[in-house]
């Protein structure tokens, strides 16, 4: 495979349209059978690095390596071996959940007897069989959703792309597709998935890296991330009023001011929260909870992911 067993190396990777730079010169290294995520919000690059590694669009700048192959000389054997599910699904809403797969595993020169066997086999795996001669136009977002994700899979491919798989979807069928991904990541398929959902990365992914303005601004697993860069616990607090900056100074912990509420960071967010209630704030509402990737990114970038 090359690359030590990596399926996935970039080095210096640059996306570029015209003058405008869309990924800047990014190093990421993705081992067999790992579940790796690029986190960020719109904008940030994330389909653009993806389309690089899908093969459908060249690099403007720097080495990339997807199963040790070049992917502008090699498109095709890398393709083989690929599951790509896009952004948009990229299905074809007059054709039928079964004729969708179908017609894109002969693409992989699946032969027309063993494409109906393996494509009632993924649609099922995917609990759409009862719903196979179904239109997709008829078909809930959440079911075109994992359609997507059962077509990619039609080459049985060791490294599945799936951009922004579960976004618009509602949480039952998010749910569903995450134990879907858990099943092929159990089973040795590399997944490499973009997404803005914090929650989406910390429960999918065991690495990750975050991605901002098309460059990765940290890299590492969701636990260690939040370790390295925030506090265990955050106290919110919602306020009436502005609150003054010198009794806010006077909490313990780093303050972060958002809106109409603030973030308090420590690691003992009770303790927080109490010398809260006693410096004499107007508070509205207070809660704690336990800090997650959002705060990772507010930290490093001063934004919220969904700014
Ligand atoms: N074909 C293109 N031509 C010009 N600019 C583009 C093109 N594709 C993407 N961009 C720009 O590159 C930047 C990064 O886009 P990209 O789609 O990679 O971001 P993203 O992180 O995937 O965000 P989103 O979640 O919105 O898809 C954006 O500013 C986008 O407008």
């Amino acid at each position: 495979m090359g690359d030590g067993g990596a399926v996935i190396s970039a080095r210096g990777l640059v996306k570029r349209f015209d003058d405008f730079t869309a990924v800047d010169g990014i190093d990421v290294e993705i081992a067999a059978g790992e579940s790796f995520g690029f986190l960020g919000p719109n904008g940030a690059g994330k389909s653009s690095t993806m389309r690089m590694i899908g093969c459908v669009s060249p690099p403007s700048g720097g080495d990339l390596r997807i199963f040790g192959l070049d992917p502008v000389r090699d498109g095709v054997r890398i393709r083989s071996r690929l599951g790509v599910c896009p952004q948009d699904d990229s299905l074809d809403h007059e054709l039928t959940a079964m004729q969708n797969i179908t017609t894109y595993a002969r693409y992989f020169g699946v032969s027309r007897a063993h494409a109906r066997k393996r494509c009632a086999e993924l649609l099922d795996w995917v609990q759409l069989g009862e719903r196979a001669r179904s239109r997709v136009g008829d078909l809930s977002g959440g079911m075109r959703r994992r359609l997507a994700v059962a077509r990619s899979l039609v080459n049985d491919p060791d490294c599945v792309l799936l951009d922004e798989p579960t976004t618009g979807l509602d949480p039952q069928a998010r749910h569903l597709l995450w134990e879907r991904l858990f099943q092929l990541k159990r089973r040795g398929v590399t997944l490499v998935l973009t997404t803005h959902y914090m929650d989406e990365a910390e429960q999918l992914c065991d690495r990750i890296v975050i991605m901002d303005g098309g460059r990765i601004v940290a890299e590492g697993s969701p636990h260690n991330l939040i370790k390295e860069h925030v506090t265990r616990d955050v106290v919110e607090l919602r306020y009436a009023g502005t609150p003054d900056d010198a009794v806010l100074a006077t909490l313990p912990g780093r303050v972060e001011k958002l809106g109409d509420r603030a973030l308090l960071y420590a690691d003992d967010g009770d303790a927080a929260l109490a010398a809260a209630h006693r410096a004499g704030l107007e508070l509205t509402s207070v809660f704690v909870r336990r800090s997650t990737l959002e705060d990772v990114f507010l930290r490093l970038t001063g934004r919220t992911l969904v700014d």
